[in-house]
């Protein structure tokens, strides 16, 4: 089955009330393709999620940014799965550089998020990416396999997840990964759920890659094989997320 292209806008920690209706504004407005042809999922907030929510036409969902990995209670500033899914939010993001390395989340910490998050019925968008240290030293392909393998062995399904390729050098710092470095990173995650989940799961898996994907960049990323979409932050706030999301027009259908 042919892997429908992805778009993800990551808002981060932006917005006011009167910019996110300006960005709801922008995307109702935009000429995008049809449903079957790209699923789009923006990611305000959390307390602009309803406003979001209600406000965006049908055609593209919404993803919380992050929850707490297991039930809710006594865990003051944090947002629960249960929160989400009763908000009727059918995505959130899970693992985040940003969260990784600014809040100390661990590989077994974000896999135990996941797990968690997909059994109370949400779809997760998964990152996973190295530093500039740990590409220079070599280690790119073991860091982002360890990242997905503290996933796989605690999912019993990939159904509902997408696995985001973000390299950190690449975020926010203007520095795109060249679409041959992008290609080769997603090639070796789709190689490492062949052998490590199933053909089937490495067949089926969305890997999208986020880092400065810009509307000047993404063409030539989305050509590539094994890109299967993008998450996008910064330019995700921007008139040029709706040519983001006409990028996947270039894809050839597998
Ligand atoms: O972190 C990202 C999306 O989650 C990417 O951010 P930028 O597109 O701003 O580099």
């Amino acid at each position: 089955m042919a892997r429908k292209f992805f778009v993800g806008g990551n808002w981060k920690c932006n917005g006011t009330t009167e910019e996110v209706k300006k960005i709801v504004a922008v995307l109702n407005e935009g000429q995008v393709p049809p449903p079957d042809a790209v699923e789009v999922v923006v990611s305000p907030p959390f307390v602009f999620l309803p406003l979001v929510k209600s406000s965006l036409k049908p055609h593209f969902h919404v993803a919380a940014q992050n929850c707490w990995v297991k039930k809710g209670g006594a865990f003051t500033g944090e947002i629960s799965a249960e929160m989400i899914v009763s908000l009727d939010i059918p995505w959130v993001i899970l693992g985040h550089s940003e969260r990784r390395l600014l809040l100390n989340e661990s590989n077994e910490f974000v896999g135990d998020k996941v797990a968690y998050a997909l059994g109370q019925g949400l779809k997760v968008i998964a990152c996973v990416g190295e530093t500039l240290e740990q590409r220079e030293a070599g280690k790119t392909l073991d860091v982002v396999a360890a990242q997905t393998r503290a996933i796989a062995e605690r999912v019993s399904s990939w159904e509902n997840i997408v696995l985001a390729y973000e390299p950190v050098w690449a975020i926010g710092t203007g520095k795109v990964a060249t679409p041959a470095q992008a290609q080769e990173v997603h090639h070796e995650l789709r190689k490492w759920l062949h052998d490590n989940v199933s053909a089937e799961v490495a067949a089926s898996t969305r890997i999208i890659y986020g880092g400065s994907v810009s509307g000047g960049n993404c063409k030539e990323l989305a050509t590539q094989p094994d890109v299967d979409g993008f998450l996008v932050g910064g330019a995700s706030l921007k008139p040029e997320f709706i040519d983001i999301i006409k990028s996947s027009e270039l894809k050839k259908s597998a």
